[in-house]
C-alpha cells in the first residue's frame, strides 16, 4: 500500500470526484444544442465528453451534433449560450457522492490543508461549492481558467505547492480522470484515482494512480489512520 505519511495537503478534483455533476452538464448541453436547432445528446455521451473544461465539452458536443469539425467562430458563438444555460441550473440534478462531506470534514479537522483543482470554469465552481456547503472546507479553489494552463498540465498543482510552501511529496491529488493522474505525475505528487467518476469510459487503473479507490470514504481511512 502507498505510504501517505508525508501528506499534509490534499487537492481534490470536483466533477466526478466530489459531485456527480453530469446530469446538469447534460441538461445545459442539450439546452444549447436545442437552441441551435441541432440534435440532442444522451447523458452517457455527455459523460464521456466531460474532463477538459467547458470549451472542450462544447467542442465535443458540436462535433457530434454537426457531424464535422467545429470552427473557432462556431465555438465562440456557442459558448455564451452554454454558459447561460449551465449558470441557471448548476446543482438542480447534481449530487454529492456518498461520504464526501463527512470525509472532507474529518480531513479538515485532522489538520490537512484542502484545495479544489478543477477544470470547470471558476465562475461555476464557486456557486457549486456553495450550493453543497463545501466552501468553508477549502483554502484554495482553482478553476480551469484560474491559471494559464489546466490539468493534465501540472501548473495548478505546482501553484498550490508554491502557495502552501510545501514539497511535492507533502501534496496528494484525488481525482476521477486521467487528467488528474497525469497532472499529479508531472508535478511529482502522489495521486488517488476514483473508479466511479468520469474518465472517458476508461478504467482509472489504466493511468496507474498510486492507489485506486471505489468509495470516497476509503480516502479518509487511508489518511486518518496513518
Ligand atoms: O469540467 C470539467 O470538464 C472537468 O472538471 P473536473 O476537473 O472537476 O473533473
Ligand atoms: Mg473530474
Amino acid at each position: 500500500m502507498t505510504d501517505f505519511q508525508k501528506i499534509t495537503a490534499i487537492a481534490f478534483d470536483l466533477d466526478g470526484t466530489l459531485i456527480d455533476s453530469v446530469p446538469d452538464l447534460a441538461a445545459a448541453t442539450n439546452a444549447t444544442l436545442a437552441e441551435l436547432g441541432l440534435p440532442l445528446a444522451t447523458e452517457l455521451q455527455v459523460r464521456s465528453w466531460v474532463g477538459n473544461g467547458a470549451k472542450v465539452l462544447m467542442t465535443r458536443a458540436l462535433t457530434y451534433a454537426l457531424g464535422q469539425t467545429v470552427s473557432e467562430q462556431q465555438l465562440l458563438q456557442t459558448m455564451p449560450i452554454f454558459m447561460h444555460h449551465y449558470g441557471l441550473n448548476l446543482e438542480k440534478h447534481s449530487n454529492l457522492y456518498p461520504k464526501v462531506l463527512t470525509t472532507l470534514k474529518a480531513l479538515k479537522n485532522a489538520g490537512y490543508h484542502l484545495a479544489i483543482v478543477t477544470n470547470k470554469p471558476y465562475e461555476f465552481t464557486i456557486p457549486l461549492l456553495k450550493a453543497f456547503e463545501l466552501t468553508e472546507l477549502f483554502d484554495y479553489v482553482l478553476g480551469g481558467d484560474s491559471l494559464a494552463k489546466m490539468k493534465p498540465d501540472p501548473m495548478p498543482l505546482m501553484h498550490l505547492i508554491r502557495q502552501w510552501d510545501i514539497q511535492p511529496e507533502q501534496l496528494l491529488m484525488v481525482g476521477d480522470s486521467k487528467n488528474d493522474i497525469l497532472a499529479a505525475k508531472s508535478a511529482n505528487v502522489a495521486v488517488i484515482g476514483l473508479t466511479y467518476g468520469y474518465n472517458y469510459g476508461e478504467p482509472i487503473s489504466a493511468s496507474n494512480p498510486n492507489l485506486v479507490c471505489d468509495d470516497f470514504g476509503q480516502i479518509g481511512q487511508c489518511l486518518l489512520s496513518k
